[in-house]
């Protein structure tokens, strides 16, 4: 079964590209001979994936036809009864739908490798294409600006010709201390990036580069640069502390000038634009008197009354103003907090994009997102593995991945219209193809990037619906992906063993639930609007990626299986009523194929990706945890929302780290520590599937027969063994991540309240 995709290698070479056209992406040949630039390669399990789809699928039409069998050949006597059967019914059928959605990951999944080595062979180092690099930032608190100025620098400092790169910083936080900060980060930069050339450095993010060192190293300019960068951050801190820019800091008349557009009336959802650049690659050298490259400042024009469309909006302007100063025909988006960790990334995305095979129609090329800082085991699985790189590699052996936000590197192009119907923007200085001729501080080029990033300028145009970044999810993302890829466009999945980038994790639970949340929420506007994933998506890109982006827009749908298959046995077990097949019954042994075959494969994918037993069970723990919170709450507040009866927008996900809890985090313990709602459900869940357990076990062995319940049993005990955390956290903790009381105590009530409601009924 295996041994016959192994030698199905597909190998992709350059040999005569010299008509590519486009401009930047013109290559220089300096050898006639074939290069091999990438290559991919089937997974080895794709074929007995495909066959157990075939086995597992059978067993799926069994359980439905007993099911049916059940509600309507040999209906039950009570209304309640009948109920249980058919919301268990219901919730084997959204089971049913996410397996078969998530085959489309299965049925042909790749995986790339890509040699940048041999890109200089065939691509002169002039001839290398310009790259626009977005970074957006939004709040200097929950953001600190020293995190900004570090992912700044690692990309500065990429392994690339400087004068190609320009960096454009979006500050939706309209701070004058990101502004500052990025002002002494350039002062900074003059001494770094020579430094991180001459000694070859990894990590090139200053902060990530002086944490890795353990002792002195023998480079000269160590001890100086380290002072150096231990004297920007102090000054950072300092004003952030104070609020405002302490004035000693203020070294030169344009400082004084950029910083008094922080009049008194700027507020930070009300304010001009400010557009700032920081260094010029034209005139801005380093010490070694290397070109360095563009820094620029962006903060958007916010007005109350004018709709900025969160990052969307931001990665708009960001896209009008970089077309307006360079138009790179590249564009890589980055979050604040995703530093650059491997300096030859630009390198490996040009051996796809300089492919005159790919050309015609390749959008994006997509990093898995990756992280640093999780703790052992992950305990919030917060690595996303499945998300962010085993379907990635499904989406892969498809039309491409979809696009996650951060480290993902885009043909400009393909933001504006499909590749054989192109949406020509509204002046022509925003296309693709305009040629910047001007210097970017001369008078034209800043009055034009003023305006295109006035808070009106999107006014009866197209932005964020025919062009651009889409706007209307709060996972701007994946929307903007899907759309990409509904108008014709692929993308590739690069995904390199060192990572590309690294980013921050939330670290306590309610961050965790919360931001998982606000994307639940994004994926159902997406799921629900005109261009929904299932028919829009199916017309437009066929079947196969219309399920595995179905997968993800109906994600939260997860939560009605979750939930019901955490009460309902339970309460049943406690009334000593039999929901599933008894032992002696074949249809028992379907239920545990169908149990051990779902969690098999999960695991089997895991742990062939690298992941670790504990890891993987981790994953699993919070795949129920987000079932009982943020997969039900979205749902009931995407409900709210389209009723007209709450509005939701963009909650950031704070990057700051409390002392406190990163410890207990270090330590692998759950934060709970606020008193949410979102902790309710799951709370009552710890508490009957206890009650139920212990129950049943002293009826186990006190002799009684509880044939019939030995599925409940099962069940309800690996939701017991999943709870551990929170009963520890109700009653054996007594530090602030703890079960806040007031929940342990609704919680108790709601429980008992479902019992006495159950055991009435039943
Ligand atoms: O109004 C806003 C809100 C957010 N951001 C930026 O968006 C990025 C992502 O925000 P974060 O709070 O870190 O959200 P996450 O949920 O961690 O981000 C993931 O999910 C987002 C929504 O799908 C994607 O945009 C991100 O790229 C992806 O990493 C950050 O750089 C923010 O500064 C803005 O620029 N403007
Ligand atoms: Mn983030």
């Amino acid at each position: 079964m295996y041994i016959c995709c192994i030698h199905r290698i597909t190998i992709f070479h350059i040999s005569y590209p010299r008509s590519m056209e486009g401009r930047g992406l013109r290559a220089g040949f300096t050898a006639d001979a074939p290069r091999l630039l990438h290559m991919s390669e089937p997974l080895r399990r794709t074929a007995f994936n495909r066959l157990f789809a075939v086995v597992y699928f059978s067993a799926i039409l069994a359980l439905l036809y007993r099911h049916v069998q059940n509600l309507f050949l040999h209906p039950t006597t009570s209304f309640l009864s009948f109920s249980i059967t058919l919301f268990l019914f219901i919730s084997d059928l959204v089971l049913a739908f996410m397996w078969a959605s998530a085959q489309a990951f299965r049925m042909s999944p790749i995986r790339r490798k890509e040699f940048p080595q041999n890109l200089k062979q065939i691509i002169k180092d002039e001839d290398f294409v310009g790259l626009d690099v977005f970074i957006c930032t939004a709040d200097p608190y929950k953001e600190p600006p020293m995190n900004v100025v570090n992912t700044a620098l690692s990309l500065m400092a990429y392994d690339y010709p400087t004068e190609k790169i320009s960096i454009y910083v979006s500050d939706d936080g309209g701070s004058v201390l990101t502004l500052f900060a990025f002002m002494e980060a350039a002062k900074f930069a003059r001494h770094w990036l020579p430094f991180c050339r001459q000694h070859n450095i990894m990590e090139r993010s200053p902060h990530v580069y002086f944490e890795s060192i353990s002792h002195h190293p023998s480079i000269p300019q160590f001890e100086k640069i380290k002072i150096m960068y231990e004297d920007m951050k102090m000054k950072v801190e300092q004003v952030i502390d104070k609020g405002a820019v302490i004035e000693e800091y203020i070294s030169d008349d344009q400082q004084h000038q950029a910083f008094n557009k922080w009049t008194k009336s700027f507020s930070r959802m009300d304010h001009p634009t400010v557009i700032q650049v920081i260094l010029d690659k034209s005139k801005d050298t380093d010490i070694s008197g290397q070109l360095m490259p563009n820094l620029i400042y962006v903060s958007r024009e916010k007005s109350k009354t004018s709709p900025h469309h969160f990052k969307a909006g931001a990665l708009n302007v960001l896209l009008r103003v970089s077309a307006v100063m360079t138009n790179a025909p590249i564009i890589l988006t980055q979050d604040c907090d995703m530093y650059s960790n491997d300096p030859q990334t630009p390198l490996r995305i040009l051996c796809y994009f300089s492919d005159p095979a790919l050309k015609s129609n390749l959008a994006f090329v997509q990093f898995p997102q990756r992280f640093h800082g999780l703790n052992r085991d992950d305990i919030y699985a917060t690595e996303y593995k499945r998300l962010f790189k085993i379907n990635s590699m499904g989406f892969d052996g498809l039309n491409g991945p979809n696009y996650v936000g951060s480290g993902c590197f885009f043909r400009r192009r393909a933001l504006f219209g499909g590749p054989s119907t192109p949406v020509p923007p509204e002046i022509p200085e925003l296309g693709p193809d305009h040629v910047v001729r001007k210097p970017i501080i001369s008078h034209e080029i800043l009055s034009l990037a003023h305006r295109v990033a006035g808070c009106n300028y999107e006014n009866q145009t197209g932005w964020g619906s025919q062009s651009g970044f889409r706007y209307g999810s709060l996972v701007e993302d994946f929307y903007t992906g899907y759309r990409l890829q509904c108008e014709g466009w692929k993308s590739l999945f690069c995904n390199p063993e060192r990572a590309a980038f690294l980013g921050d994790v939330p670290i306590t639970l309610f961050d965790v639930l919360s931001q998982c949340k606000r994307w639940c929420i994004g994926l159902f506007e997406v799921a629900f609007s005109k261009y929904n994933t299932l028919i829009f998506g199916s017309q437009s890109m066929g079947v196969l990626m219309s399920l595995a982006y179905s997968h993800y827009a109906l994600w939260p749908i997860w939560g009605i299986p979750v939930t019901f298959y955490s009460f309902l046995p339970q309460l049943a077990l406690l009334n000593q009523v039999s929901l599933f097949p008894k032992i002696t019954e074949p249809w028992f042994f379907l239920y545990v194929f169908l149990l051990l075959g779902a969690y098999g494969q999960d695991f089997l994918d895991f742990v062939l990706d690298g992941g670790t037993v504990r890891k993987w069970w981790n994953a699993q723990r919070m795949w129920m945890i987000r079932g009982l919170s943020c997969y039900l709450f979205s749902s009931i507040e995407y409900l709210l929302k389209s009723v007209g009866i709450s509005t939701h927008g963009f909650s950031l996900t704070s990057k700051v780290v409390d002392d406190e809890q990163s410890k207990r985090y270090g330590q692998g313990i759950f934060e709970f520590g606020v008193p949410s709602p979102l902790f309710m459900p799951l709370t009552v869940a710890a508490i009957i599937n206890l009650f139920s357990f212990l129950l049943v076990l002293t009826q186990f062995f006190s002799g009684k027969n509880t044939e019939g319940l030995c599925l409940q049993m099962i069940l309800t005990g690996s939701i017991v063994l999943n709870c551990l955390p929170v009963y520890g956290a109700i009653g054996l903790r007594n530090d602030a991540g703890k079960m806040p009381t007031q929940i342990t105590i609704i919680s108790t009530f709601v429980s008992v309240a479902l019992y006495y409601a159950s055991s009435l009924s039943l």
